[in-house]
């Protein structure tokens, strides 16, 4: 009976304080790169007082107190914030519960500070009146700029106020803020420390508080000396500064660490003594170092690396000397904790569009590069080449004896290889020659990019070929062309437009001669075909898979460039301690890409069919709607994307190399038919090759849904939709357990 009334005691005592820590433990990395920086840390905070939290730079601090919030999970022990473990249902934390004060800005330059107060006031859903007040008080309190400044505009120390101002002004009951002075001067500092003394004793509000101005802590009704990871100590500055008969707390931190040297230093021996293999922190304070370079601003702390120490320490049952600490682990699933919510949704769409429309060069580039790239590739793509120089020698002209050309159009035998060059397209250039090899040697050269060479007799020849049935008469009526085929696609040109000329020569020459024209031709006719034109240009070849891969990769860019610059600036964190569901981010930011998506999946369509004359022979409504889908897809490569980087380079990185096997291999420039059999069918897989080729059968085919091939397309799409956001999910969790 006596022991349940303790627990029971015991659990209200839990309840009733406003952190308590037992046995923390949190690694970085795994394996040989772990890094363990909270070290069986105990920490007690009692609600309704100010908590300082000393420590050198690299100490953990940052990292305990973001484990507090929720935004890392411990390795092993436990947490309870406000008598809940941070992230459990009710538990405020994150959430309105809390208000966190980052050390980095974690604010949106482009916003003024009121719409700063509003954007989180939105997030806490509080009333605009309560806001203004706020924003007025707070203005007064902190010396803030007028409110209708933009953040960016202001200095490094009013920066840093208004995020302060951001943490304060919804009134939470725990503060937790980190480094909140740095930048203040010292009579804002004090003017600071007093509101944050008059909200834990007027309003029962806990305040946990790091900082590098240790004597500041002077204020704080219990002190915490962190070293290594763990609490060296944890009293009220005067019994410190009394047990020491020290003046200042400074030297009571550096008194602390001599201490902790000594008792480690007895530990190791006794280690090293029983051959045991153990990981040890880095000594930031050397016994005999002098006071003033124990600075904690200036020595930087080095948490010992191994992955041992956390394995050993897994026990969720955490047993203490004064709080019998057993925390039940929140897994209840609820359908309400995942499905996003509406007023916290509009909040953050109406920030992303802010954003935008403020940020002038992302507005352009969000417009007018889809515009600017389709139109440079049609510009530049699939046009016939021009102005190529091609060698005649022309071994029938011999001006000595009168060979010489003639314009002559009539049923005449006589200098046909002149005749012949007449029908050569005007994008060949024609530069007479004397000899094949002068000829040759201007290839070689590169001067021109090939030979054309006609034979003495090439006419008598020509002439003989009703008859012919030697050999050498055959040879003899050839025309021998030597190319520079370095240029496969120039040579292609240059080889197709010969032939076309000969077959106009041909049928000409045999109807001027009373012939069936068709006499001269190859037995093989090509007919109307089934689908396309008999000269289908490259463009309307390559105009869909230009089309999807132009809003794909702008929707990837743009939606995973937005989610990491948040994440870089820490307002990813600050939103997500604020209360923000991750799922609420990966909508907001779909929904407002979306809009800027239609927009330029709109700009393109109408650029390449109206400007560029690609034609849409099919459901004009489809083709729109499977480039949208494929700027669905690119999006959510762009949110995992984001979910695995930390800073722009990675989504850069990352972004050029999906590019490639994406939109080279997936039938923009190549078809699939010319890859290896077993790649082809694997290449179907990848995110746009089916929309690609399903877009393709709907503008040049005319097929509907009806068909696998369109139908295929959006499927495939839909499949990546899915399991990319899925994946996405699945990393953002790990993240959160990982780092
Ligand atoms: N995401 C991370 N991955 C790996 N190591 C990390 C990560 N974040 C922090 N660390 C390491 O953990 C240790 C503690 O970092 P933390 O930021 O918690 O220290 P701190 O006491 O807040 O330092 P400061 O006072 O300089 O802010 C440091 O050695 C740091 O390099």
């Amino acid at each position: 009976m006596d022991e349940i009334s303790s627990r029971a005691k015991k659990t209200i005592d839990n309840n009733h304080a406003g952190v308590l820590i037992r046995k923390a433990v949190k690694t970085y990395g795994s394996g040989k790169n772990s890094c363990t920086v909270l070290q069986g840390l105990d920490m007690s905070v009692k609600r309704g007082t100010i908590y300082g939290l000393l420590g050198a730079s690299g100490c953990g601090k940052t990292t305990l107190l973001s484990c507090l919030v929720g935004r890392r999970a411990l390795n092993s022990g436990e947490i309870l914030v406000l008598g809940h473990e941070p992230g459990s249902a009710n538990s405020g934390v994150p959430g309105p519960k809390v208000g966190y004060m980052p050390q980095e800005l974690a604010l949106f330059g482009n916003f003024t500070i009121k719409e700063t107060l509003f954007f989180f006031g939105g997030i806490y859903r509080l009333k605009a009146t309560f806001i203004n007040s706020q924003c007025e008080f707070l203005s007064k309190l902190l010396d803030l700029p007028p409110c209708d400044r933009y953040v960016k505009t202001l200095s490094g120390g009013q920066q840093r106020r208004v995020s302060f101002a951001v943490a304060l002004f919804h009134e939470p009951e725990l503060l937790i803020l980190d480094e909140p002075t740095v930048g203040v001067d010292p009579v804002l500092r004090y003017s600071i420390w007093n509101h944050l003394i008059q909200q834990s004793a007027q309003h029962g509000k806990t305040v946990i508080v790091t900082t590098h101005y240790i004597e500041e802590a002077r204020h704080a009704h219990t002190i915490g000396m962190m070293r290594t990871g763990r609490l060296l100590v944890e009293d009220s500055p005067d019994n410190l500064l009394r047990k020491f008969q020290l003046s200042s707390l400074e030297d009571v931190f550096v008194q602390f660490c001599l201490k902790d040297d000594g008792r480690r230093s007895i530990e190791q021996l006794s280690i090293t003594e029983s051959n045991a293999a153990t990981c040890e922190p880095t000594d930031v304070f050397p016994p005999g170092t002098p006071s003033r370079e124990r600075d904690v601003n200036v020595a930087p702390d080095n948490p010992s690396c191994h992955s041992e120490m956390a394995s050993s320490r897994q026990s969720n049952d955490v047993k203490d000397d004064n709080v019998n600490f057993k925390v039940k682990k929140h897994q209840s699933f609820s359908l309400k904790s995942i499905l996003p919510c509406p007023h916290r949704l509009a909040v953050l769409i109406r920030k992303n569009y802010l954003m935008s429309f403020r940020n002038i060069g992302l507005f352009l580039v969000t417009f007018l590069m889809p515009i600017f790239q389709s139109a440079v590739a049609n510009i530049t793509l699939g046009n016939e080449p021009t102005g190529l120089r091609m060698a005649i020698v022309n071994d029938e002209v011999d001006l000595g004896v009168g060979r010489v050309c003639t314009n002559a159009t009539d049923c005449e035998y006589s200098m046909l290889s002149c005749r012949y060059l007449r029908y050569i397209s005007d994008n060949i250039i024609q530069v007479p020659y004397e000899n094949v090899f002068d000829a040759v040697e201007a290839g070689k050269r590169g001067h021109v990019w090939g030979v054309i060479h006609f034979g003495r007799n090439f006419t008598e020849e020509f002439e003989m070929r009703e008859w012919a049935v030697e050999l050498d008469n055959i040879i003899g009526r050839r025309i021998n062309v030597q190319m520079d085929s370095s240029n496969q696609q120039i040579a292609i040109f240059i080889q197709k437009w010969l032939v076309e000329a000969f077959s106009d020569f041909s049928k000409d020459f045999m109807k001027v001669c009373g012939h069936n024209p068709g006499a001269g031709d190859m037995p093989l006719t090509f007919v109307d075909p089934v689908y396309g034109r008999k000269d289908t240009p490259f463009t309307e070849f390559m105009a869909p898979g230009l089309m999807i891969s132009i809003v794909y990769s702008a929707a990837l860019l743009l939606t995973a460039a937005t989610l990491v610059t948040e994440k870089e600036q820490g307002l990813l964190d600050r939103s997500l301690v604020a209360g923000v569901q991750m799922n609420e981010i990966l909508i907001g930011n779909l929904t407002s890409q979306v809009s800027s998506m239609f927009g330029q999946t709109a700009l393109i369509v109408l650029g390449m069919l109206w400007i560029f004359n690609v034609p849409c022979n099919g459901n004009l409504a489809l083709a729109v709607s499977i480039t949208l889908v494929q700027g669905l897809v690119g999006m959510c490569f762009g949110l995992l994307i984001a979910a695995v980087c930390d800073n722009l380079n990675g989504v850069v990185f990352l972004t050029a190399a999906n590019y490639l096997p994406v939109f080279i291999m997936g039938g923009v420039l190549w078809p699939t038919e010319g890859l290896h059999y077993y790649l082809r069918s694997a290449v179907y897989f990848l995110p746009s090759t089916s929309a690609i080729e399903a877009l393709r059968s709907i503008m040049t085919r005319g097929w509907g849904l009806e068909k696998a091939a369109v139908y295929g397309g959006f499927l495939v799409s839909f499949a990546w939709i899915c399991g990319l956001l899925i994946l996405c999910l699945i990393v953002m969790r790990f993240y959160k357990n990982s780092s």
